[in-house]
């Protein structure tokens, strides 16, 4: 028996990528009894189809066989959206998930940087879209297993307006107990400046040096190549409005300059891998910035060319 209360809480959950982001979210979603369909191209159903979903994680290894489809059967909307593939995918994925997009559809996107974010609202309406991010270290194995690669799990939400909606509220209460950390932000925008920082930092600071946190902090003039990092990005961000927020910065620090620290970014272990990188989307939209502010940002700079002169030479290999 389904009480009231429960009925209002039940949200139908497309998941629209089952990778490294949203094969573990939306595993979980699905592990904890969530009403959790993962819309995947032929390759990736392929793998779930004779494999499943495996996730292995120091929160607990998992094997299911979830709900999917692919885009030529996607005709039902749903409640909620959450979108998880590489922004270089996106245009194609907006197409394949239009008929899935409801007058009280959610899209709630979880990719890194802040562009999609203008793309998605100019194609849904900008009622349909609200903030997301996630915070966690995972990847895909040769095997197509999702690796959770340490123990952070968090997904943040919120409206782009800010405040706190019914809307917010439900799902706050869907994604609870579901194994993973889940935060209803009322300044989401805020949080995402926060998760460009360091992302933006930790990408500079892995693809430049080409090695680990650890290993830069260790190196000569490593820390201070890192703090001088955090510093420039964050004033990026700053002249676009955000607010200095010190024990965010504090920490970030600390965790950027760590001598301990195996930490990567995921735009650094896509490079490793010889995969496509989010660079423009993470660090060409911070240079532009950087630029139309009159600010100077040499680092920054550095670790974009590195990364255009990276994705020259693999195009040059795929041709
Ligand atoms: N991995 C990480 O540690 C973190 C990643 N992020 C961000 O999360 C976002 C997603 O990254 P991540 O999960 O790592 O990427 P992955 O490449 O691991 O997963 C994305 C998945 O999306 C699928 N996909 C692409 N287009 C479509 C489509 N049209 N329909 C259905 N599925 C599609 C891909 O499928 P196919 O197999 O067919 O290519 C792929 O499996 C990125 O913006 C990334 O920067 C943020 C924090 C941490
Ligand atoms: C900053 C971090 C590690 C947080 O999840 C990330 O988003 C990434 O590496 O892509």
């Amino acid at each position: 028996m389904v009480d009231s209360h429960q009925k209002e809480i039940i949200m139908r959950i497309l998941v629209v990528g089952a990778g490294a982001t949203g094969g573990y979210f939306g595993g979980r979603l699905a592990q904890a009894g969530r009403d959790v369909t993962f819309l995947v191209r032929p390759g990736r159903a392929k793998t779930l189809e004779q494999q499943g979903l495996q996730i292995l994680s120091p929160q607990g290894n998992l094997t299911l066989h979830p709900q999917w489809v692919t885009a030529d059967k996607l005709n039902q909307t749903y409640d909620l959206i959450l979108l998880t593939v590489k922004a270089f995918y996106l245009e194609q994925a907006m197409s394949d998930i239009a008929p899935a997009v409801g007058s009280d559809t959610v899209v709630m996107p979880i990719l890194n940087g802040f562009r999609h974010l203008e793309t998605l609202t100019a194609r849904f309406g900008a009622a349909a879209v609200i903030g997301g991010l996630c915070k966690i270290a995972s990847t895909l194995d040769e095997q197509g297993r999702v690796v959770h690669l340490n123990d952070l799990h968090l997904i943040a939400y919120g409206e782009l307006a800010g405040g706190r909606s019914d809307r917010i509220i439900q799902i706050e209460q869907t994604f609870q107990g579901a194994g993973f950390t889940t935060h209803a932000s009322d300044d989401i925008i805020s949080e995402m400046w926060e998760k460009w920082i360091l992302l933006a930092s930790l990408g500079t600071i892995t693809c430049l040096m080409r090695g680990t946190i650890g290993q830069t902090a260790r190196a000569d003039g490593g820390e201070a190549f890192a703090l001088a990092v955090i510093e420039e990005i964050t004033s990026i961000l700053e002249a676009q409005g955000y607010r200095r927020n010190q024990p965010f910065l504090n920490q970030t620090r600390g965790m950027l300059t760590d001598k301990n620290s195996t930490m990567t970014s995921s735009m650094y272990r896509d490079m490793i891998g010889g995969n496509p990188v989010e660079a423009d989307q993470i660090l060409g939209d911070l240079a532009r910035l950087a630029d139309k502010a009159g600010l100077s940002t040499p680092l920054l700079a550095a670790a974009r060319t590195h990364m255009s002169v990276y994705q020259q030479s693999r195009a040059a290999d795929d041709a």
